[in-house]
């Protein structure tokens, strides 16, 4: 009576399943591997992964090959059995003890699984940390090494003899703790905090690219997690499979009352931001029993994810907030035909939904009472009131937001003076600047300028070609300005530009409601570009 552990008994079933599937009527080597992979949280799965092989890859060979009819399962149990007991000293095998028996059970199978990677030596020795070539399985299951395994192209196997035990060659020395039971104990935190912080990173990164249709943010999560694998790889694989015990775990049947509510995808993202927070700070405390290395790492990783949450998170607040904001003025008094309150009560009429003030010579306390007249004003006319270069006037006179150019205060310092709340506007004339606004916690940005302008001169115009870099990179509320009018907003538009920020076109117009109205009808005629701006 062999005692095998559930992984090993489901991989038997599944083996069956496996054969079916693919029509055959005798029982496969192939199909045990295939069944086995089926977990991908499994040993096995795990191991492949480790040494660099992809498991759709693995598997879609494994499906055409024409393997060998399985020995009985008895005999496997006893090869898997014996090698147990020779490395673990536990007659109870698990699944990958069960995966080398499978490997090595024909010789010919042996030889096709290590031309795609599977060696029995190379996973052998990550399960053992040996650095010996030779297999240790009964000579009935370890034929010599083959001809096919010395001239594989695969990296590990082309030059098997300069090839340590490990990918990493020298991790072990550096992980290796003296008591075991703290290896194992640090291992086995370390290793479910990794499966965790992975797969809340993949579900952000589902959000950023599926619910936000925002290429950098998904760039920016999918760096991070090739990132963590990066630092997963300088754990020996060893270390934490042996530490795997998922079906011992005491907290997998024990769930949180909140476990299973999420009102929303953006709910599921900052659900999902914590945890990857919260799985990067296990991995980096217990990190540091393996040494300063991984934990410092690991610490660089969390910090990225503190950005990241910002992004997304105020992200989504300011999505939401500027969600209907299209057309947006610049107003400066001396530009305007007639007085401000009523060229802001002509052009809200028209359909502006947000009015900056851009005072840039005014004293400051002139500034100040301009500030809180146009503050007044807006508020009665329902649109948003930003104020130019000037958190401090922004704080002071209650404006919604308050806007930066590249040479302004940051984004960070602005964020001290005027709190949470309030909006921040950034000037980007690159797609480097934009990137930057996301990740400094913008809450929207200007892009261009995009034509030669009445109201200031640039000698640097990154024009319709940024516009159209702009709407495919970032969601982000993104205003194009600069030189557009009602001659010119169609190209625009066609560029991908949904929203607009105007100063002469609106404030010199005789008619600010009419020019208001003409430009905001060109932006809400075209059918939305899809990740348009
Ligand atoms: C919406 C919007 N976008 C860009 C600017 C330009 O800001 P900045 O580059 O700081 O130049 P000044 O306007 O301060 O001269 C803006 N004001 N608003
Ligand atoms: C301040 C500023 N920054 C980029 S374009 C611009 C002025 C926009 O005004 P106009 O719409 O009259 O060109
Ligand atoms: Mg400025």
């Amino acid at each position: 009576m062999h005692q095998t552990s559930p992984g090993v008994e489901r991989a038997v079933e599944g083996a069956r399943v496996w054969a079916d599937r693919l029509g055959s009527a005798p029982l496969r080597l192939a199909h045990f591997v295939l069944a086995l992979l089926d977990e991908e949280e499994g040993r096995p799965a795990v191991l492949l992964e480790h040494i660099g092989l992809s498991l759709t890859d693995v598997r879609d060979q494994l499906a055409v090959l024409e393997s060998p009819p399985a020995p009985p399962v008895t005999a496997l149990f006893t090869a898997a059995r014996d090698w147990s007991i020779a490395h673990r000293h536990d007659p109870e095998f698990l699944t990958d003890a069960f995966l080398l028996a499978v490997l090595a059970a024909d010789p010919g199978f042996r030889t096709a699984a290590a031309a795609f990677g599977c060696s029995v030596e190379r996973l052998e020795r990550i399960l053992t940390k040996r650095p010996d070539r030779d297999s240790s399985l009964p000579p009935t299951l370890a034929p010599v090494l083959t001809e096919a395994e010395g001239k594989s192209d695969d990296p590990f196997l082309a030059s098997p003899r300069s090839e340590t035990h490990a990918p990493n060659p020298g991790v072990d020395a550096i992980f290796h703790l003296p008591d075991p039971t703290a290896e194992i104990d640090a291992a086995r935190v370390l290793d479910a905090s990794f499966n965790r912080a992975r797969e809340a990173a993949r579900v952000l990164e589902d959000y950023c690219r599926f619910a936000l249709d925002d290429r950098f943010l998904t760039e920016q999560v999918k760096e991070l997690r090739h990132g963590l694998a990066a630092a997963a790889r300088k754990l020996p694989a060893h270390v934490l499979l042996a530490a795997r015990e998922t079906l011992r775990d005491v907290g997998t049947t024990a769930t949180a009352a909140g476990e299973y509510q999420r009102v929303s995808p953006a709910h599921v993202a900052v659900v999902n931001l914590k945890r990857l927070q919260e799985s990067l700070r296990s991995l980096e405390e217990f990190g540091k029993v393996f040494g300063p290395e991984l934990g410092r790492e690991l610490e660089a990783l969390r910090y990225r994810v503190y950005t990241l949450e910002r992004a997304v998170v105020f992200g989504s607040a300011s999505r939401e907030r500027l969600a209907t904001a299209q057309l947006y003025v610049l107003l400066t008094r001396a530009h305007c035909v007639a007085s401000l309150d009523w060229t802001i009560r002509e052009a809200a009429r028209g359909g502006v939904d947000v009015f900056q003030l851009r005072e840039k010579t005014m004293p400051d306390r002139e500034l100040l009472d301009c500030a809180r007249d146009v503050r007044r004003w807006t508020r009665e006319a329902g649109a948003l009131f930003v104020i130019n270069d000037r958190p401090d006037m922004a704080r002071l006179c209650e404006a919604d937001g308050v806007h930066l150019g590249q040479d302004d205060m940051s984004v960070k310092d602005a964020r001290r003076i005027v709190g949470p709340g309030v909006l921040i506007g950034v000037s980007t004339h690159s797609v480097e600047h934009l990137r930057a606004a996301v990740l400094d916690g913008a809450d929207y940005v200007g892009i261009g300028p995009t034509f030669p302008s009445q109201t200031k001169a640039f000698d640097h115009f990154p024009g319709l070609d940024f516009v159209r870099a702009a709407s495919a990179e970032c969601s982000l509320p993104a205003f194009a300005l600069g030189g557009i009018g009602s001659a010119n907003v169609g190209q625009v538009v066609a560029a991908g530009a949904r929203r607009i920020a105007v100063s002469s076109a609106i404030c010199a117009a005789d008619d600010p409601e009419h020019a208001a109205r003409l430009l905001k009808s060109a932006l809400t005629r075209e059918p939305p570009v899809p990740g348009g701006l």
